[in-house]
């Protein structure tokens, strides 16, 4: 039986690309994938992990004759990408990508997308702290979310094409508008990332022996924030140049909240304290009863020498996820 798209075009190949070529391959959802990227070292790193059929420096070669093209690159590069493959796109292809913010992807792809093509932008919330082919793994879009993000008038056939793709990658899949999109993931994604990169920063700008004391004696909240805030820094600049409005609107509430726990810590209100701990550790419960976490401890998660020493079992509770 042939798969449900003859050729997948990836354009891109770290994280993101390299998880869905994986997925792909494993679920049967297509029956060829090209691989392009900018850097011949990528490129080969591509080959020798064996993520697709074809590879190639030039995405024209990738893009011709594929009915799936999915650009997985930093949203900073799609005006480029799109200039250089927009006039081989061949009617009835399915256009998307993997973008962390929506909005910006359809101002800069939707004028130059040739007629007869859908343009379905999508994202999948998920993702690690690490980036390039080797990062990838087949499991990362399990149980995630993918929001897909077509306008009105795109096929809905073409919507549902794709989303049975996320679908076969192990992908639940929600359609959404795009500025609502970029205002949830500002406050779910882009802000907790600009809390870790500052309050890492903050460290970084500390006097040497303070901070070899901070590093050391990471074992604490600091330890989750270093993990976040070493993402992928051209990703993560391009996220906060093309999302910010929604980021500035959102970090607009976060600064006013701070300013009251601010307040509450001055003044020693204990009761304002407890009462808004309270509310937050509700939310915590609410995402572990949504299945986006496990209730499994965090803290004191075991290092690499527990983890080959462990049972199974203990593997899976604690060590799995992120770092596959
Ligand atoms: N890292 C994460 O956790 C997640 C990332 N995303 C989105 O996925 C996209 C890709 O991110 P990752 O796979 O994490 O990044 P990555 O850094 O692992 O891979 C990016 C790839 O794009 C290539 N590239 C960069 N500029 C290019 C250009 N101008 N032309 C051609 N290729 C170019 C790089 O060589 C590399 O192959 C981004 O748009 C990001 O917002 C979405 C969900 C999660
Ligand atoms: O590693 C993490 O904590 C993430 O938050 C991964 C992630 C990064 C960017 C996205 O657009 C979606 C998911």
């Amino acid at each position: 039986m042939s798969a449900p798209f003859k050729k997948l075009a990836l354009i891109g190949i770290g994280l993101i690309g390299s998880s869905i070529a994986l997925a792909a391959r494993r679920h049967g959802l297509v029956d060829a994938i090209a691989i392009a990227t900018r850097k011949s070292e990528t490129l080969d790193e591509a080959r020798a992990l064996n993520l697709g059929d074809v590879y190639s420096l030039d995405a024209t070669e990738a893009v011709r004759g594929a009915d799936l093209v999915i650009l997985c690159v930093p949203v900073g590069a799609y005006g480029s990408v799109m200039e250089t493959i927009a006039p081989v796109l061949e009617p009835g292809t399915i256009l998307s990508d993997v973008g962390s913010v929506k909005a910006f992807v359809h101002k800069i792809l939707a004028p130059m997308v040739p007629k007869g093509v859908s343009l379905i932008p999508g994202h999948p919330l998920a993702g690690t702290e690490h980036s390039g082919p080797a990062a990838g793994f087949a499991e990362l879009f399990m149980r995630r979310w993918c929001v897909l993000t077509p306008d009105a008038d795109t096929s809905q056939a073409d919507v549902e094409k794709l989303s049975a793709f996320w679908r076969g990658m192990g992908s639940q899949v929600e359609t959404m508008d795009p500025a609502h999109h970029d205002r949830v993931l500002a406050i779910t994604s882009h802000i907790p990332h600009l809390v870790a990169y500052n309050i890492v920063g903050t460290v970084a700008d500390l006097e040497a022996d303070t901070q070899s004391e901070v590093i050391k004696f990471s074992a604490s909240g600091f330890r989750d924030f270093t993990r976040i805030a070493a993402s992928d820094p051209v990703m993560w600049r391009d996220v906060f140049l093309t999302n910010r409005e929604a980021v500035l609107e959102m970090l607009g509430r976060f600064s006013e909240d701070l300013s009251v726990l601010q307040r509450a810590v001055r003044s020693g209100d204990g009761a304002a304290l407890e009462a808004m701990f309270t509310r937050t550790r509700a939310i915590r419960r609410s995402v572990i009863d949504a299945g986006q976490e496990t209730a499994a401890p965090d803290f004191g998660r075991p290092h690499q020498s527990d983890i080959d020493t462990a049972p199974d079992s203990v593997v899976r509770d604690h060590g799995g996820g992120d770092d596959a």
